[in-house]
């Protein structure tokens, strides 16, 4: 039972000084600290529940998220729990579209960012009412009220409010057992950790060694800044896990689109999986022309860590731009937002695989990835979520 009227929202600058380590480096972000504005809302309930939530940052900028997330406060502060999520499609659309904060976004960039982290934090509060973590909230919910979260405005050209009750409802069939199954034995995941650019060789082969003793048989390396290291990096990784193990690629946006098509042709000997954000999170058209390309050489696209919004995701999808949808907890508009994207991959049967790593990313997407799996997809095919080794 919902309960409680919020009463206060408090934000944090947290930051972490990993570009001392060079932990998180790619061919763009250098030097990220890896970091987040971290927002705990209260109520004036007796049980003393918290809602947090975050959204990631790299080190400078995160005091401009927690301004935005103060800039926001006002349409959370004193309003009641039960109807914020009584009507969330309403409550989404009205942070997410303030008449004049919208401006400096719309559903995009730091804006965005800060509402996701409000929204976290709401959906965390909730959950903990509940006693549920918000995975199960999310399982145990009746097809209706998720659909009730959902704005489908911008989307219904693929996406229609019936669409989505109807994959959920099918969903429902063979719910239970998948919930036992993923309590049993848990989801797929690679690492994001033991390839970082600013790694030297040494460390690349003792961090990889040290993850396949540990058990781990998918792997992620950053590739981009110079063709000679990639390949130096990349058979060096393959030695160390050999053939059969799955690698993945990640370009964080550095090429052009043909630069991109010649460079992985370069880099397909390693038999990548995927090639990560090859190019600007913005050019749909570009990852199409480079899924094109490279599908043939059994390279697929991934992408979604910077696309700011279900819009972007369905003009992907639209365009055959991607083979792995790679949805992030914190720069959609939180689990809201990320309903509407795991049901138009559904649709369009594409795999997602989240985006994780950064401060909390692999806490929160765990809940999404759980939900997808037990209610949407029912599918394991091709997916993996992102998690650091410890
Ligand atoms: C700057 C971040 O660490 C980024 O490199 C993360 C990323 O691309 C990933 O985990 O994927
Ligand atoms: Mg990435």
């Amino acid at each position: 039972m919902v309960r409680g009227r919020i009463s206060r929202l408090s934000v944090r600058d947290v930051r972490f000084p990993t570009s001392l380590g060079g932990h998180g480096s790619d061919a763009m972000h250098t030097d990220p600290d890896y970091s987040a504005a971290y927002v705990v809302i209260e109520t004036d309930a007796e049980d003393g529940l918290k809602g947090c939530g975050i959204t990631f940052t790299l080190g400078k900028g995160t005091e401009v998220v927690v301004c935005a997330v103060n800039a926001l406060a006002h349409h959370v502060l004193n309003k009641d729990l039960k109807d914020i999520v009584g009507d969330f499609r309403g409550f989404y659309r009205q942070l997410a579209n303030d008449g004049q904060l919208r401006w400096i976004g719309p559903e995009k960039g730091v804006v965005h960012l800060a509402t996701a982290a409000i929204l976290n934090a709401v959906w965390d509060l909730w959950a903990k009412q509940e006693g549920k973590p918000v995975w199960k909230l999310l399982v145990d919910m009746d097809p209706r009220t998720l659909v009730s979260c959902i704005d489908f405005r911008y989307i219904t050209d693929v996406l229609t409010e019936e669409d989505a009750l109807e994959i959920l409802q099918k969903g429902q069939v063979g719910k239970k057992e998948r919930e036992e199954q993923m309590l049993a034995q848990g989801y797929p995941a690679y690492t994001t950790s033991c390839a970082w650019l600013g790694y030297s060789d040494d460390m690349l082969k003792q961090l990889c060694t040290q993850a396949l003793k540990d058990g781990w048989t998918r792997f992620k390396v950053k590739v981009g800044a110079d063709l000679q290291d990639d390949e130096r990096r990349c058979r060096l990784i393959r030695d160390v896990i050999g053939p059969e193990k799955t690698l993945m690629m990640d370009a964080n946006q550095r090429w052009d689109v043909p630069e991109a098509v010649e460079w992985m042709s370069k880099l397909a000997k390693f038999k990548p999986l995927w090639i990560e954000e090859p190019t600007s999170p913005d050019d749909i058209l570009g990852h199409a022309t480079i899924s094109k390309a490279l599908v043939p050489l059994g390279i697929g696209v991934a992408t979604g860590e910077q696309c700011h919004n279900r819009v972007i995701f369905k003009q992907l999808l639209q365009a055959k731009a991607l083979q792995f949808l790679q949805i992030d907890s914190c720069r959609l508009g939180s689990v809201n937002e990320n309903l509407s994207v795991l049901l138009m991959a559904k649709k369009f049967e594409i795999p997602v695989c989240p985006h994780a790593g950064g401060v909390g990313l692999c806490e929160l997407v765990q809940h999404l990835i759980l939900f997808d799996y037990i209610s949407v997809s029912a599918s394991l095919k091709n997916r993996m979520l992102a998690t650091q080794q410890k």
